[in-house]
């Protein structure tokens, strides 16, 4: 670990959120701001186990990290000898109760580490209790949403959804569409919106700390930023615009800051390139970094990648594959069909011309990776923003599909891939992909709508007095 920047000098506490892909996108995003503002000291605060992994998969890892980066550990909110029951949530939830009181002493540390006050705080936009600690150490606070703009703007309505349609029997309510009551949104229905909005336990520490995070981000949030692009969601994004202070829009972030390639371990980009499979005819399968399908489900899958001999790569964790039928990944290796990976450089997989369709749970960063691939997506969203996300992608961008009932099924998949590969609406699928995908990178691009906003992002963060 580099010696830490120490001296007068702007000193930016970044709390991350240590679950789901959020701690690691911020740091993706603390590592290049830091490359822009060596003078600037960043400290990042995070449990030990989040710090631990996004520390090591930091793209920059192999190369050199900016050395004005230093990584803090804070209490995980588990008391000694607690055993988790696997009840859902339970870790966030500890974690959560213990978080203010521990930041605020990771921030002390920081301080008397880095020998410099800290300047602006940086934190994952649930934080809503940053707000105050803002307040207390006299700095701005930035938040970062890690996910999409649709889902950042259901939460920032939930008041008056919960008013509209508070008095609404609960079958009607869910059928229900949000024309009327959120911008942009006139496709979307109550039943697809995050629970704990206004369907689900409102009470529960999940659901209170997003509803806090609705009213405490336009209030006293100095600025918003978020991993997308102006020209994607314009009605939405305008409306956030409108609603905060200063929003910013980053995104693509992968484009406007590639990683180094992925080290040459994987065999899957080689794999890809194999001189039988035809431009756009691979089936990507993966569901990011939280969600395991059933058992059931994954069975589903394989059969229906089985029948229709659609050539395969499918990240699948080494725990869910005793849930493949018998022999699956063997036979599909042998016969060259496709490849079952514990993990694959997603990135550079969707932006393979071979590939041609993402069997996808909707995690923002994954609907985001897919839109700069140009990659059609068939949707199985499990949870939170996922659901929102597929009815975006199928009903309002028109690049791609969700699967009938929402679950998997063998036949319900098959026609999913037949529908996406085959078809004219496919084709059309994969020409508005294509076009989200220019804008996307017209946004990255120096001048760009998001390169603009990233350095205004840099700007603020790095100047010492309050805007
Ligand atoms: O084999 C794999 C599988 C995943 N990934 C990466 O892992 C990330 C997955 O992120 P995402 O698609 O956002 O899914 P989750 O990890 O499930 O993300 C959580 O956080 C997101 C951002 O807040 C939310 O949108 C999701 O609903 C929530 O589950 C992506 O960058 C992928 O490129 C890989 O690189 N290789």
């Amino acid at each position: 670990m580099p010696p830490p920047t120490t001296g007068a000098g702007p000193h930016v506490a970044v709390l991350a959120f240590p679950f789901g892909t959020h701690a690691g996108p911020l740091l993706a995003v603390v590592d290049r701001l830091a490359a822009l503002s060596p003078a600037t000291h960043f400290s990042f605060l995070s449990t030990p186990q989040s710090n631990a992994s996004a520390f090591k998969n930091r793209p920059s890892a192999d190369a050199s990290p900016p050395a004005n980066v230093r990584a803090h550990d804070v209490w995980d909110g588990i008391p000694e000898g607690y055993e988790l029951t696997g009840r859902h949530q339970e870790a966030i939830e500890l974690f959560m109760s213990a978080a203010p009181a521990g930041f605020r002493q990771g921030i002390a540390a920081a301080e008397a580490e880095s020998g410099r006050k800290v300047s602006c705080l940086v934190t994952d936009a649930f934080y809503w209790f940053a707000a105050e600690m803002a307040e207390e150490l006299r700095a701005p606070w930035v938040g970062f949403w890690t996910a999409g703009p649709n889902a950042l703007s259901a939460h920032l309505y939930t008041d008056r959804l919960r008013e509209a349609l508070g008095n609404v029997p609960v079958a009607e309510a869910e059928e229900a569409q949000l024309g009327s009551i959120v911008l942009g949104m006139s496709k979307i229905r109550v039943k697809d919106l995050p629970e704990g909005v206004v369907t689900g336990n409102l009470t529960s520490i999940f659901s209170t700390m997003l509803h806090n995070m609705s009213t405490h981000l336009p209030k006293s949030a100095a600025a918003v930023f978020i991993n997308s692009f102006r020209g994607l969601d314009p009605t939405i994004t305008d409306d956030l615009a409108s609603r905060f202070t200063t929003f910013l829009n980053i995104g693509p972030f992968h484009l406007l800051s590639p990683p180094p390639p992925p080290p040459n371990s994987s065999s899957c980009l080689p794999w890809l390139d194999g001189p039988n499979l035809a431009p756009a005819s691979v089936a990507y399968v993966s569901f990011g970094s939280v969600v395991t399908p059933p058992p059931h489900e994954i069975r589903a899958v394989a059969e229906s990648l089985e029948a229709t001999r659609v050539p395969f790569l499918w990240s699948l964790r080494d725990h869910a594959r005793a849930h493949l039928p018998q022999g699956f990944a063997e036979r599909s290796q042998g016969q060259g069909q496709g490849m079952v990976v514990p993990w694959a450089p997603q990135v550079e997989v969707l932006g393979h011309g071979a590939v041609g369709v993402f069997v996808t749970h909707c995690g923002w960063n994954s609907v985001l990776e897919s839109i700069a691939g140009g990659v059609p997506m068939i949707c199985r969203p499990f949870f939170g923003d996922q659901r929102l996300n597929g009815r975006m992608i199928e009903d309002v961008w028109g690049i791609g599909v969700n699967l009938e009932g929402g679950v998997f099924s063998k036949e319900g998949l098959v026609g999913c891939l037949d529908r996406v590969l085959k078809r004219e609406e496919g084709k059309r699928m994969r020409e508005n992909v294509g076009v989200l995908k220019e804008k996307a990178e017209e946004a990255t691009k120096p001048k760009g709508s998001s390169s603009d906003d990233f350095c205004r992002l840099v700007e603020l963060v790095s100047t010492t007095t309050m805007p």
